[in-house]
């Protein structure tokens, strides 16, 4: 029996694509609905943009279905799919205004109309000032909007956003995602995004879907992304992370660090990774009263608001993330250990 959707606003389901022998995409499934915002987050080639062009027909599917509200629309060209599009670039009508250029999404809409309607659209993004500007008179957080305005304008059912936010300013760059993420919050519409940036990744999304090489390896909130990655490469690629060689017995984990209690779902294994993040690890001058492992600093980092510091222990290497004040200098004798058990998590090590 084929697996019945259920009615989320868009269900991809075991979307496949290749390009020769390369698998972009592989069996590839995930949920959106109405009012969520998903983010495809993952290194450069991981087949993110391809999952998005699936979605919206500008790629054919080799294998398996997209639905939109209960609709299969696998078959339809792009235009019939009820899905808006944000690119990188925006890609804008240069000889256009804002105003044409919003316009032009609502050729459906009575001619008389077009001019009001496509206004309302701009002022809901804080643009009608600029409703007569061209885009290269336009900022490229003012052309974005412009573009989202645009894409509004079509009356899609979701919206897709392909790196939106990587030709604005860095120092614009948190303002303009807060702002756009408020917009497509009031529109109660289904987001696709696609980035490779976990810090936009974390604080834009609902729900993230992590993928490498072609395959969403997970799919689930931020929390639960960065606190319970569901391997290493998740573990490494959402925030820097120590991974540290460890065996599992009796419901405790044994490494470089010392012997911690671990949750009682872990297994006996010889085999883990123990991922602990810098900003879980304490660091003190070691004492010669103090039992266990000490290690040496062997550099450190000054970032601002934190400092980084770099121990080795015997013959690993881990990275603990301390605040600002007395700093540890390189070949100062050191105790590193967890904050708290909690902070380490048991990882498969294949
Ligand atoms: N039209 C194409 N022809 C051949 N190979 C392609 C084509 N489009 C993408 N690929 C390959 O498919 C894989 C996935 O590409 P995709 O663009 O989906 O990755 P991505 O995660 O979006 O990368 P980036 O973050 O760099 O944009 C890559 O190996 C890429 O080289």
């Amino acid at each position: 029996m084929p697996e019945t959707p259920t009615p989320a606003l868009l269900h991809l389901m075991n979307a496949s694509k290749c390009y020769g022998s390369n698998r972009a995409a592989w069996n590839a499934s995930l949920r959106v609905a109405r009012g969520e915002i998903l983010v495809l987050l993952g290194p450069s080639g991981s087949g993110k943009s391809t999952i998005l062009k699936l979605i919206a027909g500008l790629e054919d599917l080799d294998d398996g279905q997209v639905w939109l509200n209960g609709q299969n629309i696998g078959h339809l060209p792009p235009e019939q799919r009820g899905i808006g599009m944000v690119f990188q670039d925006y890609a804008l009508f240069s000889h256009m205004t804002a105003l044409q250029n919003v316009m032009f999404a609502l050729h459906r809409q009575p001619r008389p109309r077009r001019p009001k309607m496509a206004l309302e659209h701009l002022a809901m993004l804080g643009m009608a000032d600029f409703a007569q500007r061209y885009p290269h008179q336009l900022s490229g957080g003012q052309q974005q909007r412009v573009a989202v305005a645009r894409t509004f304008a079509s009356a899609p059912q979701l919206i897709l956003l392909d790196e939106p936010f990587s030709s604005i300013d860095e120092s614009m760059r948190a303002h303009a995602r807060q702002e756009i993420r408020a917009i497509l919050r009031q529109s109660g519409l289904g987001v696709v995004m696609v980035t490779h940036d976990c810090t936009e990744a974390l604080s834009f999304a609902d729900t993230i879907c992590v993928m490498n090489q072609g395959t969403i390896i997970q799919t689930a909130t931020p929390q639960d992304i960065y606190l319970h990655p569901a391997n290493a490469f998740v573990a490494s690629f959402i925030a820097p992370t120590n991974l540290l060689p460890a065996h599992i017995h009796n419901g405790h984990a044994h490494c470089i660090l010392g012997t911690y209690p671990v949750a009682a779902q872990n297994r006996d294994t010889e085999q883990a990774w123990l991922s602990i993040r810098p900003e879980s690890l304490s660091m003190e001058a070691a004492s010669s009263t103090q039992a266990g492992p000490q290690g040496i600093v062997e550099s450190t980092e000054f970032r601002g608001d934190c400092q980084f510091h770099t121990v080795r222990i015997g013959a690993q290497t881990c990275t603990v993330r301390s605040a600002i004040g007395p700093s540890f200098q390189p070949g100062d004798r050191v105790q590193v250990r967890p904050c708290s058990p909690e902070s380490l998590v048991v990882l498969a090590r294949q």
